[in-house]
């Protein structure tokens, strides 16, 4: 199954919650991006010189957890599962999500992770899983909410910075991502699921209902 939207519409969480009710793995993508980010901010490489970034790729010894109940993010022997979801790494992020040779690298990344999973599925979430990682995948969901709405949840999340600073990061980053990959509107074939007026439970629902109704 593959999950796209903008932040704070709760791609990850929803997304892992499903998988949970149907015994399905879960891959969050974002966190490999943002794990990139982390370690290149680590090495101290400039994150305007693309060249560094992509070879930065080099010494990246990315391993993510699947199993929903085991979820873990790891570059090398470090558990970066907390230090990759700072303001200061959110903000590095779409420099380097934006070098198409990062990109590719972490497509196929993505796609070795889906083929592994031996679980009876995999939910995999992000920007681009519907459009270019899994466009053939049986589910492909676009999940979105009112903006206001995704700053007022990713705001109830944020301790370290303002309700105002977090909105004007995740507008931000929306608009630096949106110019790589159009995750606003539902590509052919993609199902669109608005959860503005729906509480968590709800969301998780109609995501474990698409599913159903897609295998029977
Ligand atoms: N339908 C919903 N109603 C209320 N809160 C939600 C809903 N969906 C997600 N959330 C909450 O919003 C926050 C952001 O969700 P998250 O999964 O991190 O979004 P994303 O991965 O798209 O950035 C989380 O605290 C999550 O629990
Ligand atoms: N498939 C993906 C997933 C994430 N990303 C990038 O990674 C960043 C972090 O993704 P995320 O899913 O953790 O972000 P949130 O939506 O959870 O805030 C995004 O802002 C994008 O720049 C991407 O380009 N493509």
């Amino acid at each position: 199954m593959a999950v796209d939207g903008p932040a704070g519409s709760g791609k990850s969480s929803v997304s892992r919650a499903a998988a949970r009710a149907l015994g399905f793995g879960y891959q969050d993508t974002g966190a490999a991006y943002r794990a990139l980010a982390w370690h290149a901010l680590q090495q101290g490489v400039d994150l305007d010189d693309a060249a560094a970034v992509v070879a930065s790729w080099d010494t990246f010894d990315y391993s993510i957890g699947t199993d929903p109940d085991d979820y873990f993010v790891r570059v090398g022997d470090t558990d970066v599962t907390e230090a990759i979801r700072t303001p200061e790494v959110t903000a590095a992020v779409a420099h380097i999500a934006k070098l198409p040779e990062v990109r590719e690298k972490l497509v196929q990344l993505f796609r070795q992770v889906m083929r592994k999973a031996d679980a009876q599925g995999i939910i995999t979430e992000g920007r681009d899983i519907t459009t270019v990682v899994a466009p053939d995948a049986e589910v492909r969901i676009l999940l979105t909410a009112d903006e206001s709405v995704r700053m007022a949840r990713r705001s109830a999340e944020v301790t370290t910075q303002s309700a105002a600073e977090t909105s004007a990061a995740l507008a931000r980053r929306d608009a630096a991502d949106a110019k790589v990959v159009d995750f606003m509107n539902a590509a052919d074939g993609v199902t669109t699921l608005d959860s503005t007026d729906l509480d968590f439970d709800q969301t998780v629902q109609a995501v474990v209902d698409l599913a159903r109704a897609a295998t029977h």
